[in-house]
């Protein structure tokens, strides 16, 4: 299997957001660095679904970019998609792991880490850990766990740690040295006025 890409950036399918054309942006950039996870609003259809990801995955394939489906694994598999991304809402990680195949990616969301092993144990080859810090892209999370809590997952897996939740450029170094691998994004590339620059940020600051 390839290295996981660093930087995840997770599509931003809000009202108003223009999904397809971040990811135009980011793509020449980062190119196989660049994992990109296609996530709909929960009462999208999975036709809605499909759809982007199918167009996702084109955008994708290029640059050597890898496109995972976030919560619905059919999707993953309908339009060849590298993998897929569960949390704890979702099926559990080690029935992901059995839809997907030995060979997917598979991303579970882990916030510490007795769950954090639990899930590699059941299957996980990377962990979104998270939130570092508050965000309102997403409603309801709990209080942010900081490079503190991303250090305590980093120390307790050997799987890669994707940071997640409130990260910019500025946030990166700190929780590189806490022992992530990447960061996953949606505001921080989608809400910028220049996404591939913003994109070239979290990059430059990922790499040294
Ligand atoms: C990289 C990454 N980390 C965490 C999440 C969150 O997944 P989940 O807890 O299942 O919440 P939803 O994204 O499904 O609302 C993620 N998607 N990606
Ligand atoms: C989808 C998601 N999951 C999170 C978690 O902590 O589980 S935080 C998050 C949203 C991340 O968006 P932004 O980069 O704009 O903060
Ligand atoms: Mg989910």
């Amino acid at each position: 299997m390839p290295s996981l890409g660093r930087l995840h950036l997770i599509t931003d399918t809000r009202p108003g957001r223009q999904p397809l054309t971040v990811l135009r942006a980011a793509l020449p950039v980062a190119r196989a660095e660049l994992v990109v996870q296609v996530r709909v609003a929960d009462d999208a259809t999975d036709r809605e679904a499909y759809e982007l990801a199918r167009r996702v995955l084109a955008l994708c394939r290029p640059y050597g970019a890898t496109c995972l489906v976030n919560d619905r694994l059919h999707v993953a598999l309908a339009v060849g998609a590298a993998g897929g991304h569960v949390g704890a809402e979702d099926l559990p990680v080690r029935a992901a792991r059995r839809v997907l195949g030995s060979a997917a990616v598979l991303g579970a969301t882990a916030r510490e880490p007795g769950a954090a092993a639990a899930a590699v144990t059941a299957g996980a080859s990377y962990l979104g850990v998270g939130p570092c810090h508050p965000t309102s892209t997403k409603p309801g999370l709990p209080t942010p766990i900081g490079a503190a809590g991303v250090r305590a997952v980093a120390e307790a897996v050997a799987v890669p740690v994707i940071a997640i939740g409130g990260v910019t450029a500025a946030t990166v170094p700190a929780l590189r040295a806490a022992g992530a691998y990447g960061v996953a994004v949606v505001g921080a590339v989608s809400g910028a006025a220049d996404p591939g620059r913003a994109t070239a940020e979290l990059l430059g600051a990922l790499t040294c």
